[in-house]
């Protein structure tokens, strides 16, 4: 059974609503076994990481960047860039933020140029863009506009209760989906 597994860092709980949505996303398709995985544990999970089919990678953007807590996680796992053990395996991103764009772009790129540089193989989000009409509103899917990964909002003055909403959190069950399917294809 392919096994995909979703790595992040939240440090206030935001990113960590959007990472719950991406595993929802993977739990829809059947014969596939996910893992949530909090890069504060991932010194008990590498062998899970090695095993893993398709690897999500999602952190906060903060000061227009991966998160340090994240960035950190990417940079321990260059023990195992060495041996290329994620060589194949496929990768996607998704990233959370207070400002409507701040900068999320530069985050997501970050994860694909981490995932090219362990040879993984990266799935980009597959939703169009959404609110980008007369007739679109913030309700839509997709609606920051992102292709590379899934990008959700939270504003600052909301907990993690509130935010992000829910079509940010549609928006991220989908690219769980999208490779959840994908990795079942490839196995098949
Ligand atoms: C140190 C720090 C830097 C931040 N930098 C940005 C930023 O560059 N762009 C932005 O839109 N929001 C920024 N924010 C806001 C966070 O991205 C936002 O509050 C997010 O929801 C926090 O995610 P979390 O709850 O998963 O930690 C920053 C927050 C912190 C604490």
């Amino acid at each position: 059974m392919p096994t995909v597994v979703i790595v992040y860092h939240s440090t206030y709980g935001h990113t960590e609503v959007q990472a719950k949505a991406v595993l929802q996303g993977v739990q829809r398709v059947d014969g596939v076994s996910p893992l949530l995985l909090p890069v504060a544990e991932v010194e008990k999970h590498w062998d899970d990481l090695n095993r893993a089919d398709a690897i999500i990678f999602g952190c906060p953007t903060y000061m227009g960047s991966a998160s340090a807590d994240f960035k950190r996680f990417m940079e321990a796992s260059s023990k195992l860039w060495a041996e290329q053990k994620w060589k194949d395996k496929l990768a996607a991103g998704f990233t959370n933020s207070g400002s409507q764009s701040g900068d999320k772009l530069n985050t997501l790129l970050q994860l694909a140029i981490f995932a090219a540089q362990h040879g993984m193989l990266w799935v980009s989000l597959g939703v169009l863009p959404g609110n980008n009409s007369t007739t679109g509103s913030m309700a839509d899917l997709n609606r920051i506009g992102s292709y590379l990964g899934a990008m959700a909002q939270s504003n600052i003055d909301l907990g993690s209760d509130a935010a992000p909403p829910r079509s940010d959190r549609d928006t991220a069950s989908l690219l769980g989906q999208r490779v959840a399917e994908i990795a079942l294809r490839i196995a098949c």
